[in-house]
């Protein structure tokens, strides 16, 4: 089922026709779907019903006030890796005590106000992080709940730059060492051992890298019983890739039904994922108008108003999105365009070499862009970000306004 349809020859979001948002709001504008939200997560919670289990969703993929609120009425929890975004999912009425805190960098006032609010884990990512909860939930008079984030060296066979659970990768203990460390945080005062995490990379389109460090993590847990040491909960992370284009990635059920096959005998032992993508992306699409057609030499360029600034992903991991027109059945010239942005760098286009047929001021919606799109926008070439609007049945709210000049050199100063 798709939120973002065609209905007599025009594209909606959910019951809104894309053309009415346009006209109120401008472009370029990201839309979302509270009701693909919704399902997404469902997905991911009803695979695992019947066994112990928390979804974190991962807010980096989406980090929207109102997106985390749509998901903290749900009940879900939240995969967080700064202190900023610690303070968004408090600020949206998300529990603390569902919120999983990654990262291989916490600094000292990220891990006290983590442990000031009560999050229920840190996912360690190193022995000096380990120390260093361990002193100050120490000083504090607290215990600190941890898991160790464990890099099980599997190929994630994905894009090298969105791949993590290599050794050659920052993330994580080395699964050799981690039966040792375990063994270290289990004597620390002031560290109360919870789980096992790991996160192997994003946009997995294949179940055997997660089943493969599934199998090695149960190793450990083995091991780990042995030591007399109790786990409470397995992290698998996020990763489940969406389909952008022909991908078929496994759906969160599949994924759910073998690794319960794994557990068979560890009933009580209670999973955890932390989805961002799989939640996020096809739930929101970027909408784009399109300024210029410029013919040069034999390249055809759609020079639109969005950008790398706006939606980095294409600039960044030569991502393919899906660009479609916003009218089903368009009248113009039909072209294998570039679609480029505004910002001075060659890298800066949504899509290479698309069949489309266009006119100048004709609107476009980039699909799967609910996900690494907002949140990873900038200001660069002194640029506003866009509005985000969440819509809901026939509803349509202004979830972030779009930023206007003053917003871009709010606390410059010059000097005297
Ligand atoms: C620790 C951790 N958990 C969860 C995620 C979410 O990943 P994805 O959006 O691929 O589900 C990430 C990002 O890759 C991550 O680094
Ligand atoms: N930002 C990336 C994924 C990285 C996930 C963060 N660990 C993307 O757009 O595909």
């Amino acid at each position: 089922m798709d939120y973002f349809n065609y209905k007599d020859g025009q594209l909606f979001a959910e019951d809104v026709p894309v053309i009415d948002l346009a006209a109120r709001f401008g472009t370029p504008l990201y839309i979302y779907s509270r009701a693909t939200i919704e399902r997404h997560w469902h997905a991911f919670n009803d695979a695992l019903s019947g066994h112990p289990h928390l979804i974190c969703y991962a807010i980096k993929a989406n980090s929207n006030l109102a997106f985390l609120n749509i998901l903290a009425r749900l009940g879900s929890g939240f995969d967080i890796v700064s202190q900023g975004e610690l303070e968004r999912v408090l600020v949206a009425g998300g529990d603390p005590a569902k919120i999983v805190f990654s990262g291989v960098a916490k600094s000292v006032s990220e891990i006290r106000r983590a442990l000031e609010v009560g999050i229920r884990c840190f996912n360690v990512e190193s022995i000096p992080e380990l120390h260093r909860i361990n002193q100050i939930a120490g000083e504090m008079g607290v215990k600190a709940p941890i898991s160790l984030r464990i890099n099980p060296d599997v190929d994630a066979k994905t894009h090298p730059y969105i791949s993590t659970g290599l050794k050659e990768n920052k993330f994580g203990i080395s699964y050799q060492k981690a039966r040792e460390v375990y063994r270290l945080a289990n004597e620390m005062p002031n560290i109360e051992v919870r789980g096992v995490d790991c996160h192997i990379g994003s946009q997995l389109t294949e179940l055997s890298p997660f089943l493969d460090a599934t199998d090695r993590l149960l190793v450990l847990l083995d091991q780990l019983k042995e030591d007399g040491i109790e786990i409470h909960h397995l992290d698998l992370g996020g990763g489940l890739g969406v389909r952008y284009d022909d991908e078929t990635p496994p759906e969160p059920k599949e994924y759910a039904a073998a690794l319960l096959q794994k557990l068979k005998g560890r009933e009580g032992l209670e999973l955890c994922f932390e989805p961002g993508r799989a939640i996020a992306a096809n739930a929101g699409i970027m909408l784009t108008t399109v300024e210029y057609l410029k013919d040069q030499d034999d390249h055809h360029f759609a020079i639109v108003d969005a950008g790398m600034n706006d939606l980095i992903r294409p600039a960044l991991y030569e991502a393919w999105m899906k660009i479609i027109p916003v009218i089903e059945k368009p009248t113009g010239q039909h072209q294998t365009y570039d679609v480029v942005g505004p910002v001075c760098e060659t890298s800066d286009f949504l899509g290479k070499n698309r069949e489309l047929t266009l006119n100048q001021g004709d609107l476009l919606a980039v699909r799967s862009a609910g996900a690494y799109g907002f949140t990873m926008s900038s200001n660069y070439n002194t640029r506003c970000r866009p509005a985000e609007i969440m819509v809901d049945g026939a509803q349509a709210y202004v979830v972030r306004e779009r930023e206007i000049f003053e917003d871009l050199w709010r606390g410059e100063h010059l000097v005297k």
